[in-house]
């Protein structure tokens, strides 16, 4: 079971800087961790962001004009350009850089002349590769001023700081998946229709180079009926070419057993309902990664590209631990992602590979369930931080 943990003192002020590289991800992970330490543990939180543009796609409340302004408890301040703007007074005690950004030199100046000094932590990228366990809360020593950071990573497993996971979410989705009425009635408000849901329903959330056009050949040309749900933006190509027509929100095609509806982009909360009413979800880089974990539905996931195939590697090193007798799920996987021998366009591949996970769906369930109470045994990112920052070191 997690942890359980006592209430912080109402004082205690975090700050978490941000900067959206491309995406949504980036905040999409910062925004879920500023809310959840400002609800669940009454932290005063500010989350700094270069990007409102982006953020406001995921959470369409905020105002992207605003320099400050607080939203669900956190105070969301747009970062531009305030270095030497800042006193001791304005550190907070726990400051986070996601990704390895650089802080603006005058906080950091004013971190080094704090008393007591802050937590400095640098929160990294989720991988499933067995050297994270080695660098998680290593410390680092700032080459000049008297501070000390220490890198924090999620993961898989008790010797790292575990998954992003609000404390009510598991309860929610069962609540939520308990009566099918609500998917019926949540996908209805997107504009699905019941023949639509009466088909096995997938979301596709994936990188411009995935194979979806061979995917959508293949569920087509495929025995049984499928409506896979896509957010306007995404695959937007292969969308429009099967559509033959613009990709808006709103636009629907069947072609023999598939049909491809396109979804309005949903605030963040809704995409979590999205992936509950969903039978199989196709997910990206980190954030929608994780939420399809914690959906207990199949999933295939398609990587942040990087240089030289190193994403293979994490893709690799994620399948070893999380389906390592999971071989339908394994071989779709790596084919999704370029990096099964088979590679190139070919639909027939993708329809033998598809099929064979199809068929594998019951067992793929009960595996998320039990990959589900593994992670929770682990506890949860935001609260394994918060113990780790407020522990001796
Ligand atoms: C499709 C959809 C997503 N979302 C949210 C869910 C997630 O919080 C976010 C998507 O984030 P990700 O799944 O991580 O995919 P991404 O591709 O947007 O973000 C990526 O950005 C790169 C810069 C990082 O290095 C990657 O690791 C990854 O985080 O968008 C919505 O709120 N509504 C939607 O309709």
């Amino acid at each position: 079971m997690p942890t359980q943990h006592a209430s912080p003192s109402p004082a205690t002020t975090l700050a978490i800087f941000c900067k959206v590289v491309d995406n949504f991800g980036d905040i999409g992970i910062c925004w879920r961790l500023s809310r959840q330490l400002a609800s669940e543990r009454g932290i005063t939180v500010t989350l700094w962001v270069d990007d409102l543009g982006s953020f406001k796609r995921i959470c369409p409340r905020l105002d992207s004009e605003a320099a400050t302004q607080t939203v669900e408890g956190v105070t969301v301040r747009h970062w531009t350009d305030q270095d030497g703007q800042f006193a001791p007074e304005d550190v907070a005690d726990i400051v986070i850089e996601f990704f390895a950004v650089d802080i603006p030199p005058g906080y950091v100046e004013a971190m080094a002349r704090r008393e007591p000094r802050p937590v400095w932590l640098n929160l990294e990228g989720l991988t499933a590769e067995d050297w994270v366990e080695g660098c998680h809360t290593l410390p680092s020593m700032h080459p000049r001023l008297p501070l000390t950071k220490h890198f924090y990573f999620p993961g898989f497993n008790a010797r790292t700081g575990g998954l992003p996971r609000e404390g009510g979410l598991l309860a929610e989705r069962d609540a939520f998946q308990a009566d099918p009425v609500n998917a019926a009635r949540f996908l209805a408000g997107l504009g699905v229709t019941p023949g639509e849901m009466a088909a096995t329903k997938v979301s596709l959330f994936c990188y411009p180079h995935a194979p979806v056009s061979a995917l959508l050949d293949a569920w087509r040309d495929g025995g049984s009926a499928v409506t896979c749900l896509v957010p306007e933006g995404v695959a937007r190509e292969a969308v429009q070419a099967f559509l033959g027509g613009d990709a808006h929100a709103g636009a629907a095609r069947t072609q023999g057993a598939l049909t491809v509806r396109v979804l309005p982009f949903v605030p963040q909360s809704d995409y979590d309902r999205l992936l509950w009413a969903c039978d199989v979800n196709f997910v990206r880089g980190e954030d929608s990664f994780v939420r399809a974990q914690w959906a207990g539905k199949p999933f295939v996931w398609h990587i942040y590209p990087q240089d030289e195939n190193l994403h293979h590697k994490k893709l690799r090193a994620f399948l070893d631990v999380y389906a390592p007798d999971l071989p339908s799920l394994v071989a779709l996987s790596l084919r999704w992602n370029g990096a099964s021998p088979a590679g190139g366009e070919d639909a027939a591949d993708l329809a033998h590979l598809w099929q064979a996970m199809h068929a594998d769906v019951e067992r793929l369930v009960e595996h998320a369930a039990a990959w589900e109470a593994r992670m929770l045994e682990i506890g949860d990112l935001a609260n394994n931080l918060l113990e780790f920052a407020r522990s001796p070191r």
